[in-house]
């Protein structure tokens, strides 16, 4: 009977051999283990076997990797509603659980969900569908925005292929080509999908041969969809169990899980999401931590599906959660791997160190306690720990924190997350990228932010972090983003056509340069049409002055910011000319923007000639300068205005201004600014 079955399989594959095997990935090789899949589970349903316990060949853990607003989170909607994981007709983007991410309309945290999928594809046509093998799909939602791309390397580390996502009408941009590279340094699987088909802008042809040329991708591997429609997405599903490998873990071999994210639950304490390499874990297990040496018992595990559902094990292959009785994010270390006490094991690699680029003190404000923000910080860097976090002192604003970030953006969601889901208020300063001080004695410190920690030792030199910028532009666009990259200090590497249309442009540039507004306005000088990527350069020794801020005469360390020479005289003016509008009117105030080695006045204002600003004088909170620490707290953040939160605009979701946010950068330019990001 069986081999009459198998006869008939086999007869059925024979029969459309031929347009598969057109398709290269799709080897007879693979139709022979589809075969013996479903004579698996035909032999499992006759003997009782529980599948919801899935070996590691019907296991696949795949991520949507795309550009911004590409689509990652519809998708993932259309997979779980198609794969009765979640109802239809639940809030879109199911996944963003954030209230962030829902005022914002982005993806801000990795989320991961587990789906039970049962195959098929021309082959299972002919297949009840109650014998169609099934697959337990773990799928990871990344973020799109740059700064959250180490979310995105982390959950790549737990999976074996990738979706890449791209918008039918936009074609390839930056996070495409960022996040394609990441895929293949971590040789997993792509399958290139092709979004948005409903659009009449949609263009597949042009975007396919963009995978073409851009990453030498096979056109015809490329899958049409439309995750608002969910047209294609049964093609999706079924490319992801037949192009992307199972997870290639021992069964046998002692457990070895990798903690690859974490948050805080009341009352669980820290939950672990875990990728269990190796072995097997269950509930009550012993384990150990291969960082800290520190040993936890299992209470609780289990996959996410999509919420949190106990199942008392996770078996070679799967990604889920472990709840071990953890408290801080100094014991749930991500990157760290977990292992069963009393085994010996390899310790995985984990990930590369963060990179910071930018940092900012954040100081407790309106009412809460520093011991307030403390608590919130930690718990909210257990979910996020791409943030470092220090003490710090300021003779103006008491205790707080320097916090570094990956960027603008991930710098703002973390005070706005600090608000909303900690309940704390936060002041932050203006923010620095790090520097390195060479000192006469050859001694090189690392600073990130304008103390005067080392003033009585004698200063040889700075030296500031350098990034080399790839961008891709319309031929039109070169002239002026030429002119942009000058004005940014750039210095041409390479300029060169690569096809009629496109030109490729290649800049050294200072960070210090880019990390406020200089993606934003690429993309307002281009029409959106500029790719930008960047990568580390090395440190360039450059002629920087530390400006310090003086109000009558008292200075104000929030204040103190790092600049070109060339710029000091134009840094200092808009800094005096901001302040003056903070400052009492009644009180004869001066304001002096001066360079820190020399003393050299650079702008000096004095507001009472000008006649206007904000009276604080019989308000409590004044202080000896004049103005109240949050007044000056304000001004420090005149950059910080800047931060890009378009996508709450382009999504039409209201945008709740924060006071602190909006100085002086008038509204319709930083609109304007942001149209395009
Ligand atoms: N017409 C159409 N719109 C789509 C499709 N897929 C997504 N969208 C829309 O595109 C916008 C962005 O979709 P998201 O799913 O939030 O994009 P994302 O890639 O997850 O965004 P980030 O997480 O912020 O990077 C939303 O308004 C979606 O409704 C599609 O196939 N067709």
């Amino acid at each position: 009977m069986q081999l009459a079955n198998d006869a008939k399989l086999f007869q059925l594959w024979r029969r459309r051999l031929v347009p598969f095997q057109q398709h290269r990935r799709f080897s007879s090789r693979h139709h022979l283990q589809i075969m013996a899949d479903i004579e698996r589970d035909r032999l499992a349903k006759q003997n009782g076997v529980d599948l919801t316990e899935f070996p590691p060949e019907r296991i696949r853990n795949f991520s949507i990797v795309a550009h911004i607003d590409h689509g990652k989170s519809t998708l993932a909607d259309r997979l779980l509603e198609l794969t009765g994981t979640i109802q239809r007709g639940h809030n879109p983007q199911y996944l963003d659980k954030l209230q962030v991410e829902k005022q914002r309309g982005i993806t801000v945290k990795a989320q991961t969900t587990s789906m039970v999928y049962r195959h098929n594809n021309e082959i299972h046509e002919a297949i009840d569908k109650h014998d169609r093998p099934v697959y337990l799909l773990n799928l990871i939602d990344t973020p799109g925005h740059v700064d959250f791309s180490y979310e995105v390397s982390r959950s790549l580390a737990a999976c074996q292929g990738v979706l890449l996502l791209v918008d039918a009408t936009q074609g390839i941009q930056a996070q495409t080509v960022a996040n394609f590279y990441l895929a293949s340094e971590c040789n997993l699987s792509i399958i290139p999908v092709i979004n948005k088909i409903d659009l009449p802008t949609a263009d597949p042809d042009l975007v396919k041969e963009q995978l073409a040329a851009t990453f030498d991708l096979d056109p015809s591997e490329a899958l049409l969809a439309s995750a608002k429609t969910g047209e294609g997405l049964e093609q999706v599903l079924a490319a992801i169990v037949e192009r992307v490998h199972p997870p290639r873990g021992k069964v046998d071999s002692p457990l070895r899980m990798l903690l690859f994210d974490s948050y805080f639950h009341d009352y669980k304490k820290v939950i672990c999401n875990v990728a269990v390499v190796d072995g097997v874990l269950r509930k009550g297990n012993r384990i150990v931590s291969a960082a800290t040496g520190k040993g936890y018992e299992v209470s609780d595990v289990g996959i996410m599906h999509p919420e949190l559902k106990s199942t008392g094990s996770l078996l070679t292959g799967q990604v889920g959660y472990v709840v071990c009785g953890m408290h801080s994010t100094q014991e749930a270390r991500v990157g760290d791997t977990l292992y069963q006490r009393r085994s010996t094991i390899e310790p995985l690699p984990g990930f590369k160190p963060v990179k910071h680029m930018v940092f900012s003190g954040l100081y407790p404000a309106d009412g809460t306690s520093m011991s307030e923000l403390e608590h919130a910080i930690e718990k909210l860097t257990c979910n996020d720990s791409s943030v470092s976090v220090e003490i710090e002192n300021s003779a103006a604003l008491g205790r707080g924190f320097r916090c570094g970030f990956l960027g603008l953006l991930h710098m703002d969601v973390f005070h706005q997350r600090l608000e909303q889901e900690y309940g704390v208020h936060v002041h932050n300063t203006m923010p620095n990228v790090p520097y390195i001080f060479e000192f006469e004695d050859g001694n090189k410190v690392e600073m990130h932010m304008c103390t005067d920690r080392y003033k009585d030792k004698k200063r040889k030199a700075i030296w500031e972090p350098m990034v080399l910028a790839k961008i891709v532009v319309p031929s039109e666009y070169v002239g002026p983003v030429i002119t942009l990259c000058s004005e940014r200090e750039g210095e041409q590497v390479q300029f060169s056509f690569i096809t009629g249309q496109q030109a490729l442009l290649k800049y050294r540039l200072p960070l210090r340069e880019i990390v406020v507004d200089f993606h934003d306005i690429l993309k307002s000088i281009t029409s959106g049409y500029a790719i930008f990527i960047y990568e580390e350069a090395e440190h360039q020794r450059s002629s920087l002055l530390k400006l310090d801020a003086f109000l009558n005469t008292k200075k104000v360390e929030a204040m103190a910011t790092i600049v070109h020479k060339s710029k000091a005289e134009s840094v200092g003016k808009s800094l005096t000319q901001m302040l003056k509008k903070f400052i009492n009117r009644n009180v004869q105030n001066s304001i002096q923007v001066v360079e820190a080695i020399t003393g050299r006045v650079v702008s000096t204002e004095r507001p009472l000639d000008y006649g206007f600003g904000v009276s604080h004088r019989r308000s409590p909170q004044s202080n000896r300068l004049g103005c109240t620490e949050s007044t000056a707290l304000s001004l420090s953040k005149i950059y910080c205005t800047r931060v890009p939160a378009a996508p709450l605009e382009r999504k039409g979701v209201k945008k709740q201004l924060n006071q602190h946010r909006t100085v002086d950068i008038p509204r319709e330019a930083f609109l304007d600014r942001m149209k395009f990001s």
